[in-house]
């Protein structure tokens, strides 16, 4: 399938999906884990990618005609995706309103979700540099619509009730304001070209979400040091952290994006999902409230 997009007859583009794709004239960036030489063959996607074209106009011509291609594709990005943030988290106060789902089952799900989807539709952006500012847009929306509506400046009962615990508009200004600033600074610092923003938030949004799910329904055995966790929590967040990783960083390979050695990738990707497991199953809140009476 190919999608033909004419601007005008002589900047007529066919695209298809290798527009995903970084492309290969780009250079490795240095964080990738172990950078391999040979760049990944042409994938079988041949949907959205964006055929060279022909145009008698002058290089400066050509040059404005792709930076406002970039900042058209980028602002259109953006937008869609801000819309998807928005149709996320009311699907979930549609459900949670008539009793569909559980208030801290939708929490949970909007967390598992928001910030996968975010990651995954980062290839969505152009290649220029400025793309890692208008995909920081959406988290930044977010972070402001959390601060009016948790500050009580207005009133979002959707919001409230589909990511708080207790439906208190303060409870916006903890965990989920966190949540949305890693997103901007992972987006930020690392973008698609760097597997540390990647593993980050898989483990953030995949394994903390997934322990908190499976915690609550089969958490009996708690963790020693930890009364408030338990094994089943922070056994899945370390499997589920693990495999979302993998996957995502996949994802992130198959694009072009990442060349990694897998073999030492696996090894590194266990140990990080060990220690952000352990680091979780913590009991930190407590551990901050000693400090604080003291
Ligand atoms: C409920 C959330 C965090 C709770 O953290 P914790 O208390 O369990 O530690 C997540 C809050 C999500 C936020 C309201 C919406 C974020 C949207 C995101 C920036 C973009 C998603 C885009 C995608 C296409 C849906
Ligand atoms: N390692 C874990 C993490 C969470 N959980 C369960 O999930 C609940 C919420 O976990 P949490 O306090 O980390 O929740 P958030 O701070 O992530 O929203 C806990 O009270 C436990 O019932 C668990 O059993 N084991």
């Amino acid at each position: 399938m190919s999608l033909l997009v004419s601007t005008r007859p002589s900047l007529s583009f066919r695209l298809n999906f290798n527009l995903l794709r970084r492309p290969t004239n780009l250079p490795l960036s240095s964080a990738s884990l172990t950078p391999k030489p040979p760049p990944l063959p042409t994938p079988p996607l041949h949907i959205l990618r964006r055929a060279p074209y022909s145009s008698p106009c002058t290089p400066r011509a050509a040059s404005t005609a792709a930076t406002a291609y970039s900042i058209l594709r980028d602002s259109g990005a953006a937008a869609a995706i801000l819309a998807g943030a928005y149709a996320l988290v009311s699907a979930f106060d549609f459900l949670t309103r008539r009793n569909l789902i559980e208030q801290s089952l939708s929490r949970k799900l909007v967390h598992i979700l928001s910030g996968l989807f975010f990651m995954v539709s980062w290839p969505i952006f152009s290649t220029t540099t400025e793309a890692r500012y208008f995909a920081c847009l959406v988290p930044l929306v977010n972070c402001l619509r959390l601060v009016i509506h948790g500050l009580s400046l207005a009133s979002d009962e959707g919001l409230i009730k589909s990511v708080t615990r207790e439906g208190k508009p303060e409870e916006l200004l903890r965990g989920p304001l966190y949540y949305v600033l890693i997103l901007i600074l992972c987006a930020l610092i690392f973008w698609r070209e760097s597997p540390v923003g990647v593993i980050s938030l898989a483990m953030m949004c995949g394994g903390d979400g997934i322990a908190d799910i499976i915690g609550r329904r089969f958490g009996f055995l708690k963790i020693p040091y930890n009364q408030q966790k338990s094994w089943a929590g922070s056994i899945s967040m370390f499997i589920f952290g693990f495999l979302i990783s993998i996957g995502m960083l996949q994802y992130y390979s198959v694009l072009g994006y990442l060349h990694l050695d897998w073999v030492q990738t696996v090894q590194k990707v266990a140990l990080v999902s060990l220690v952000a497991t352990v680091v979780e199953s913590l009991p930190t809140t407590e551990i901050l409230r000693t400090l604080a009476s003291e």
